[in-house]
């Protein structure tokens, strides 16, 4: 575990520091509240010990600008204080410390207040990950795709870069359920996943958008490589049948696909609704095909 500790007093950072680093963590330590702030914002802290009072920004001052921060990763926070008084607990508090500790330190209460973060900060790790993934295919859910692609939209705004989405969809898959069973169906979605991650470029991203549905995002594409790219999930899913129990279960994918961003614009919601579109016109094709269609801005 990686933790940050911001404590203008020397020898008080000093003492922190080694005795962290003897307990087997990684420890940055720093003098003030705004190098702390600026360690924060490069790097993956777990926890911050911060001193209370400190030049410029202070312990609190420092909660509340982390705090402020819309971060997947959760710091938990301990404040050090020499003050002893229910108002200015409260004030840390409410600042967004998670605990206290007085100076100077007792190493075993030191200790006893880290085994409280490390079980905080493992829940917390767990509650996202249920919130974040599907559970079955283990790829991003419906709400972090989408929240994803509002990024992502953002982003090619500002750096006027072109954005590719596709939806993919099972074909038949009804069927295969049907003919095979819901667990073998589960798997032939296990491994429709695995191919399709086999085929994505380091950058693209994929979630499950609904049930044998999926949306994938990829950044810095022209039309043409939007198009290639799904060509290649398409032949990579209907390559072979998947291994069943019950034999090989042959599986295909229509997919949808356009392009937002640079001069085109757009917003998650049109950029869907057009990929929609075009994978509707994919199954009413025929299914195991790609359709593109323009950005109706
Ligand atoms: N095994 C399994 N089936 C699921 C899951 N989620 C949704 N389904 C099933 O997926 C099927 C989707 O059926 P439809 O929406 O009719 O689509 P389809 O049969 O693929 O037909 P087209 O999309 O038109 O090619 C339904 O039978 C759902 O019960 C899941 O997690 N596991």
């Amino acid at each position: 575990m990686k933790i940050l500790v911001a404590e203008d007093d020397t020898t008080s950072r000093l003492l922190f520091g080694a005795t962290l680093r003897k307990l087997g963590y990684t420890v940055t330590a720093v003098e003030n509240g705004q190098k702390a702030w600026e360690a924060w914002e490069q790097d993956e802290y777990s926890l911050l010990i911060s001193d209370w009072m400190m030049p410029d920004i202070d312990g609190p001052q420092l909660c509340k600008m982390i705090r402020a921060e819309p971060s997947l990763r959760y710091t938990y926070i301990i404040l050090l204080t020499a003050l002893d008084g229910k108002g200015s607990y409260l004030e840390g508090m409410d600042a967004g410390a998670d605990d206290f500790i007085t100076k100077p330190f007792d190493e075993e209460q030191l200790v006893a207040r880290l085994r409280v973060a490390e079980r905080i900060l493992a829940l917390h790790k767990k509650l996202h990950i249920q919130a974040t993934y599907d559970r079955l295919t283990g790829v991003w859910n419906r709400a972090a795709i989408m929240d994803h692609l509002e990024k992502e939209v953002g982003r090619a705004a500002c750096q006027s870069t072109s954005i590719g989405v596709l939806v993919a969809d099972l074909d038949h898959f009804k069927r295969i359920n049907d003919a095979y069973g819901h667990p073998a169906g589960d798997t032939v979605l296990q491994e429709a996943v695995r191919r399709m991650c086999l085929v994505l470029r380091p950058h693209d991203r994929i979630g499950r958008y609904g049930g044998e549905e999926f949306l994938i995002i990829a950044p810095e594409c022209t039309e043409n490589d939007v198009v290639i790219l799904a060509e290649q999930i398409r032949n990579s899913i209907s390559r072979e049948p998947v291994d069943s129990q019950s034999g090989g279960i042959p599986m295909t994918v229509s997919l949808g696909v356009t392009i937002g961003g640079n001069q085109v614009g757009g917003d998650a919601g049109t950029l869907i609704a057009a990929a929609d579109k075009a994978l509707y016109r994919a199954k009413i094709a025929g299914r195991n095909r790609v359709e593109f269609s323009n950005l109706e801005v």
